[in-house]
């Protein structure tokens, strides 16, 4: 007999080896001498060693290699199989669909410590609040350690690792001390099986709507078959008390919950929202997560120990010992598609995984993607609509300012100067007001940083990327402003992170006349301060909070800005996309969005789908309390046709009409993609391995060819990208083509020195 195993190296395919010589190569507790099917063994290849996975046994006679040239391997590392046959399954499917090497499957879909070859039993330190502690025990003067306490608290009795905590912010010190003072204790996890979920508060009174998604979701769930549902409620709908309740069944049936989120959710809040619901063990998958951690939690859901998984796009290829439902939350979001190596879509997966395992996968969205909304009109998701929001809140009236009317407000600086602000006088009275009534003001501007252009007004010269086809942003603070060269400002590219001082005299020209255009939030947000701020003493009568990734760097800072939203005093928050994502404030009822409609001009043909979400994703952060909201749309395009569309009868109706627009033009998903991107240090190779890679397209193959032409940002870290994109009418036959072609595509001569990658459904050309 020989083992086929998979190795992660770049080959299209799997490799024999044979038994171990003798039984010593064995782990402890083997049964037989025959290392299991999806166990790790270590192996030679070449001159390296290498950890793999046994994919099958087979018959020596099989073997396409002669016997004398197959080795044996150097040891097996587990007695029981780490992957089970229908995660090996999965692992064929995906190398299969994204025509991507089995090896390399498998290493994306185990962590890094498996991959490595470590033992899987970890001993991890968690920490949890001891029996009987109060908020009573706290001194009033103790507040930072009561802010830690809280922290712990929010995770439950079973608290939470080591690991966890301190990367929420809290302190090893203050660990220690309320340690010593009898508050909390660690402990080791024991490997026992956790008790049965308890509901730790009762569920919401549901409205109609909810009350007939969550009846299919259970009806679903107790049939134990698979259903697509595609829950697709307006913003502040309650989707999240539809999962909670459907997930309750489910649950109390003792099956696992697997909960995926976007990236940038990834807050305490979210797993607050699941744990003040149920008491239950529940595991957060995210990317800041350390190996050991990152490890502890894979065990955890491979033994059925976790009860509800929280994680980001890569959770959906974990093991799970007895899953029972699948929720991908704001299922439209860029971030489940994975942009390199294995190009997977965590919803496309976890649909396949759904289908797999006989249990529903929830889609919750309030902007759906066409893609979805196409498998609606095909009968492969059931669509569950929610179109009310629950109690007294209501869904935010749109309406548009137009800036070629008015022009923007001019504000004076202390030396006289004049400068735009980029704000009209109307947008300008309603922040007034709002702020006046004791509300808070969201201003969307996706673009961080101060201006994301500076200019030469003598000679025309712009700050360019000498690495990529890009202006620098400037990054720069009036605060600072003493010291130009201060670490506080400077000129950043924001594709390859390439950092220049802000010159002070034009290079080209030497003109001192250089001036920034355009605007990024931290320019906002001074433009709000000098307008909001007290004109005698220049102090800021509401706070500004700017929310970006330059201000939320720090770990706690997110939690900060968090708590200070939620004091819920008046205050203007300026926000990138962060804000856009699932959150609830329910101060904010004005929200504007003084340029957000710039994306329909773009020539991607997927920005307006992607524009519109966003912009209603935005719009949905207003007026979600008890107070109705407004939305206010600064555009320069009034009349613009998608614009009307989308502000006058709401994203489905609009969304609809971009679908009907694909189908005429046999744009996805009216048709299938698969993108070719070549990568290399000239132009003129990458276009020529594309030129010889479409010549050996074989004969009839049915599919229209697009390319090769520049990647829309072509030239990106000192790099040239050229692309080329397959369309189908019908996926069998992309699949067919990309089977006979892909492969000799990879090994032609002029593909060598190069970087070819192949994405299936791309999300971005
Ligand atoms: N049946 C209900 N009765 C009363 N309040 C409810 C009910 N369902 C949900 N809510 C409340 O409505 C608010 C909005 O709900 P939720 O955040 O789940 O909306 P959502 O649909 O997820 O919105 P978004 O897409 O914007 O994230 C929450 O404060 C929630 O507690
Ligand atoms: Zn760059």
């Amino acid at each position: 007999m020989l083992l086929q195993v998979a190795l992660p190296v770049p080959l299209y395919r799997v490799f024999d080896y044979s038994l171990p010589a003798d039984s010593s190569a064995l782990p402890n507790g083997t049964s037989s001498h025959i290392p299991p099917i999806g166990s790790r063994i270590e192996v030679s290849f070449g001159r390296q060693t290498l950890i793999g996975i046994v994919i099958a046994h087979i018959a020596a006679a099989d073997s396409d290699v002669p016997v004398n040239k197959i080795k044996p391997i150097n040891k097996c590392l587990d007695a029981e199989p780490i992957l089970d046959a229908s995660m090996l399954k999965m692992a064929h499917w995906l190398a299969r669909y994204y025509h991507y090497p089995l090896g390399d499957v498998l290493a994306v879909m185990l962590p890094t410590l498996v991959r490595q070859g470590k033992p899987l039993d970890l001993l991890i330190t968690h920490w949890r609040i001891l029996p009987h502690v109060s908020d009573d025990d706290f001194r009033a003067n103790a507040k930072k350690q009561k802010q830690q306490f809280d922290m712990l608290k929010l995770h439950g009795e079973h608290g939470a690792s080591e690991d966890i905590l301190l990367l929420e912010g809290m302190q090893r010190s203050f660990l220690k001390a309320l340690e010593e003072k009898g508050l909390i204790e660690r402990y080791i996890q024991s490997k026992q099986a956790p008790a049965p979920v308890k509901l730790a508060t009762m569920p919401l009174d549901l409205n109609e709507e909810q009350q007939l998604a969550v009846a299919v979701i259970i009806a679903a769930h107790e049939a134990k078959q698979y259903t697509g549902f595609l829950l697709n409620g307006i913003t502040g709908s309650g989707k999240t008390e539809v999962y909670l309740q459907a997930m309750q069944a489910v649950l109390e049936a003792g099956k696992q919950v697997l909960i995926l989120v976007p990236e940038i959710g990834l807050t305490p809040q979210t797993r607050a929202r699941f744990a003040s619901r149920f008491a239950a063990h529940i595991v957060l998958l995210h990317s800041g997560m350390n190996n050991t951690h990152r490890l502890q939690g894979w065990q955890d859901c491979r033994t059925g120990h976790a009860q509800i998984i929280i994680g980001t796009r890569s959770a959906v290829l974990y093991p799970f010992a007895n899953l029972g439902l699948i929720v991908v939350d704001e299922a439209h979001d860029g971030s489940y598609k994975q942009q390199d190596t294995l190009r997977y879509h965590a919803a496309d997966v976890a649909l396949y995984r759904g289908l797999q395992a006989n249990v529903p996968v929830v889609l919750g969205t309030a902007t759906p993607s066409l893609e979805h909304l196409k498998l609606v009109d095909d009968g492969k998701l059931v669509e569950c609509q929610l179109q009310t929001r629950p109690g007294n809140a209501k869904l935010a009236t749109m309406q548009l300012i137009d800036a070629r009317l008015q022009s923007t407000h001019q504000q004076t600086t202390a030396a006289g100067a004049h400068y735009d602000t980029g704000l009209t006088d109307a947008l300008i009275g309603a922040i007034q007001q709002t702020l006046e009534a004791g509300d808070q003001v969201l201003i969307f501007l996706n673009r961080r940083g101060y201006a994301p252009v500076l200019l030469c007004e003598a000679c025309g010269w712009q700050a360019d990327c000498p690495r990529c086809d890009a202006h620098l942003t400037v990054h720069y603070n009036s605060q600072s402003q003493s010291n130009s060269y201060s670490s506080s400002s400077y000129l950043k590219c924001h594709h390859c992170d390439w950092q220049a001082y802000i010159p002070t005299v034009c290079p080209d020209c030497g003109s001192q006349n250089l001036n920034t255009k355009g605007m990024g939030t931290t320019r906002l947000s001074e433009n709000l301060h000098a307008i909001f701020a007290n004109p005698q003493t220049s102090k800021e009568l509401y706070p500004i909070i700017q929310i970006d990734r330059d201000t939320t760097r720090r770990k706690d800072s997110w939690e900060n800005i968090y708590q200070r939203i939620n004091e819920g005093t008046p205050a203007i928050l300026v926000g990138t996309q962060m804000v856009a994502k699932g959150h609830h404030f329910p101060n904010v009822t004005l929200v504007c969005l003084p340029n957000a409609d710039r994306g329909f001009l773009s020539a991607d043909f997927r920005s307006p789908e992607h524009t519109a979400q966003l912009m209603i994703q935005v719009a949905g952060r207003a007026g979600r309390g008890d107070k109705s909201g407004r939305v206010l749309i600064q555009t320069l395009q009034p009349d613009n046709e998608l614009l009307l569309k989308l502000v006058k009868d709401g994203y489905l109706s609009f969304a609809r009409k971009l679908l009907q627009e694909r189908k005429m033009m046999g744009l996805p998903p009216h048709s299938h993609a698969a993108l070719i991107r070549c990568e290399g240090k000239t132009l003129a190779a990458t276009t020529q391995a594309l030129k010889d890679a479409i010549a050996i397209l074989p004969n009839g193959h049915n599919l229209a060819v697009l390319g090769p032409i520049d990647a829309p940002m072509s030239k990106k870290n000192s790099r040239y990208h050229v692309q080329l994109l397959l369309l189908g009418k019908d996926r069998q036959q992309l699949h067919r083509v990309l089977n006979h072609w892909w492969q000799p595509v990879l090994a032609l001569p002029s593909a060598k020195y190069l970087k070819l990658t192949l994405d299936i459904d791309p999300v971005g050309w």
